[in-house]
């Protein structure tokens, strides 16, 4: 196993046992959270957990139907009472970019419903500040030409995300622009400009969400909680 995929199985595993039975449990999208899932479903099968899960995408959706964990559609669902996702960048303030894999928009919603909210993440995602991952965007199909021209226009460096040539269609039926910033001074700023475009429906700037921040390392994890650093 590469030391990535070492520090993403612990952030995942870690976050497995804070699992309780009974919760109704939101399951992120990626990577981290495939060994999220995978330790979670050895509890259920170990020590029977009666817990059920509301999924952030339908590759999650499937993954979790796969692993045996119960899936529940989010409108027939409780509170979430705790949501498990993964993150593509995050900083010191517990802001985060998410979207790499185009999730970022149930995952939004997901997390809107939930509890709390806890990010498992490897070391290489934690910066100072948040822009070296491009910040995608969701928007509807129709006039996005004209869209990704205005956000050019604004210097936010927009690249439709494409695969084979033609644009990726997310879980909802969009495209996903990304935004190539390198760096995001004023996160709230351009989260605001985000929200009221028009075309615009959803942007992987998730603000002051986060309770919780769970690093993997090679030796364990780290935490970052709101009001200080733990390591353990
Ligand atoms: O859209 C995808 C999600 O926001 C993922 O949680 C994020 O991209 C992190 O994925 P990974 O754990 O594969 O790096």
């Amino acid at each position: 196993m590469t030391n990535i995929n070492l520090e993403k199985k612990h952030a995942g595993v870690a976050a497995s046992e804070l699992i309780d039975d009974g919760m109704v449990v939101g399951l992120g999208t990626g990577s981290t959270v495939d060994f999220f899932l995978k330790a979670l479903a050895e509890r259920v099968e170990l020590e029977h957990l009666s817990i059920v899960g509301v999924t952030t995408s339908f590759k999650t959706a499937a993954r979790a139907q796969q692993l045996g964990i119960k899936v529940l559609d989010i409108d027939d669902a409780p509170m979430i009472d705790i949501t498990i996702d993964g993150a593509d960048e995050v900083d010191q303030h517990m802001n985060g970019i998410k979207g790499g894999g185009a999730a970022f928009l149930m995952e939004k919603i997901v997390a809107k419903n939930s509890k709390k909210i806890i990010w498992i993440v490897d070391s290489q995602k934690v910066h100072e500040k948040l822009g070296q991952f491009p910040l995608p965007v969701e928007i509807v199909p129709f006039g996005s030409g004209k869209l990704i021209a205005e956000f050019a226009t604004q210097h936010l460096y927009p690249i439709l995300r494409e695969k084979d040539g033609k644009p990726i269609i997310t879980d909802m039926g969009h495209f996903i622009v990304d935004l190539h910033l390198e760096t995001i001074d004023q996160p709230h700023e351009l989260g605001n400009y985000l929200d009221r475009r028009v075309g615009v429906v959803e942007h992987g700037l998730f603000l002051d969400t986060v309770d919780e921040i769970i690093i993997g390392t090679s030796h364990g994890i780290e935490k970052i909680k709101r009001g200080g650093f733990q390591k353990f």
